[in-house]
């Protein structure tokens, strides 16, 4: 159920068609991430100065916030070319080192999901990364022989949601490592109004900063429903995405006034009312809700979480007062019970 929804910061095949148009090229068009965006300016100056490869790079962080496109934007900056690539789709040794030897100097490996690499694949990618090596085992039993081939100087580019899911010795060859964040109410409705003006959507400020404030700090997300506001403005309205335009498409997709849908409304409402506010484990409320334990963590939780209101305790999750409040739900004023720091309980996950 949660792959089809508006709020999913996944992409869908949907997405990935219209999301290539919709990427920035240029570190200038990358609206947002200002902290990131400037590191990364004086490293590519840095390294083109030089002409040098780019330092091996890490980003880390939620889906949909601009990872692949910060890659492409590398790679143009440099003007190098991308390979993209991701952690399951690399099965073998073999798959990585034909990938290794076609590229370039200076061209960009981007890896999606790099904490998925298997092991055996990873051994292949140490020496890659460090030395710029590539190490082939020739013939069998005793007879074999290891031969080092010498590889031009590449940048890895990794992408992970899952930082701690990374092995140390791959982490640790990332020279620069960066954690994208959600993106403020003000960089949202600029990516809103850049995404209409490439799709050729007339919109006012006020309707893209409308849609940016409830796509939950999430480019993707403002990319669709951006979508879905522009068919609704067209059959409607018109076709120009007016405040008006846009709070009645935003209601009409039951998407609320903090970027909260039916789901995660769901979510809070079975906290609070089938386990009294938690604290429950992840696994009672994935089984409660029908859900993946998966989806619940790397989709409805991140943002929840940051709203605050969803707490993280040694026994599970807790909905907090805001969560009560949003939902018009009295809170129970309740003094927590005095071993409320002791560990996990049993048939609870952290
Ligand atoms: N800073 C930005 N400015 C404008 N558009 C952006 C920005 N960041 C992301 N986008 C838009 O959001 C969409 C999703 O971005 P992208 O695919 O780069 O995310 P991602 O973090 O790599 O996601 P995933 O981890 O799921 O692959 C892109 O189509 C792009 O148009």
């Amino acid at each position: 159920m949660s792959a089809e929804r508006l709020v999913n910061p996944h992409s869908d095949s949907d997405d990935q068609q219209v999301e290539k148009s919709l990427r920035p090229r240029t570190l200038s068009e990358f609206i947002g991430q200002e902290k990131v965006v400037e590191q990364l300016r004086i490293a590519i100056a840095a390294a083109r100065g030089r002409n040098e490869s780019l330092d091996h790079t890490l980003f880390y962080g939620p889906p949909g916030l601009g990872k692949t496109s910060l890659a492409n934007v590398i790679a143009n900056e440099m003007g190098a070319k991308i390979k993209i690539t991701s952690g399951p789709a690399i099965e073998r040794a073999g798959d990585l080192a034909a990938i290794l030897t076609s590229l370039q100097a200076h061209d960009v490996l981007f890896i999606d999901e790099v904490h998925r690499l298997n092991r055996a694949v990873e051994e292949v990618l140490y020496p890659a990364m460090e030395d710029f090596a590539l190490d082939l085992v020739v013939g069998k039993g005793p007879g074999a022989r290891s031969l080092r081939l010498s590889l031009p100087r590449f940048t890895v580019i990794g992408a992970t949601t899952r930082l701690a899911l990374l092995t140390s010795p791959l982490r640790d060859r990332f020279v620069s490592v960066h954690r994208l964040v959600f993106y403020s109410d003000e960089a949202m409705a600029e990516i809103v109004s850049r995404s209409a003006r490439i799709l050729g959507v007339p919109i006012s400020p006020e309707g893209a900063r409308e849609i940016g404030r409830r796509a939950r700090g999430t480019p993707r997300i403002a990319n669709r429903i951006l979508r879905r506001v522009r068919d609704y403005a067209q059959v409607v309205a018109g076709g120009a995405i007016t405040l008006e335009v846009a709070r009645a498409a935003l209601a009409q997709l039951e998407i609320d006034e903090l970027g909260l849908d039916e789901n995660d409304r769901r979510l809070l409402r079975a906290i609070i009312e089938l386990f009294n506010g938690g604290p429950v484990g992840l696994s009672t409320l994935a089984a409660a809700l029908a859900e993946e334990v998966d989806a619940i963590e790397d989709v409805y939780e991140p943002f929840l979480l940051q709203l605050g209101f969803l707490q993280r305790t040694p026994r599970g999750r807790v909905a907090t007062r805001r969560a009560y409040e949003h939902l018009g739900l009295p809170y129970p004023e309740r003094a927590l019970p005095p071993d409320d720091e002791s560990g996990p309980q049993q048939g609870t996950l952290f």
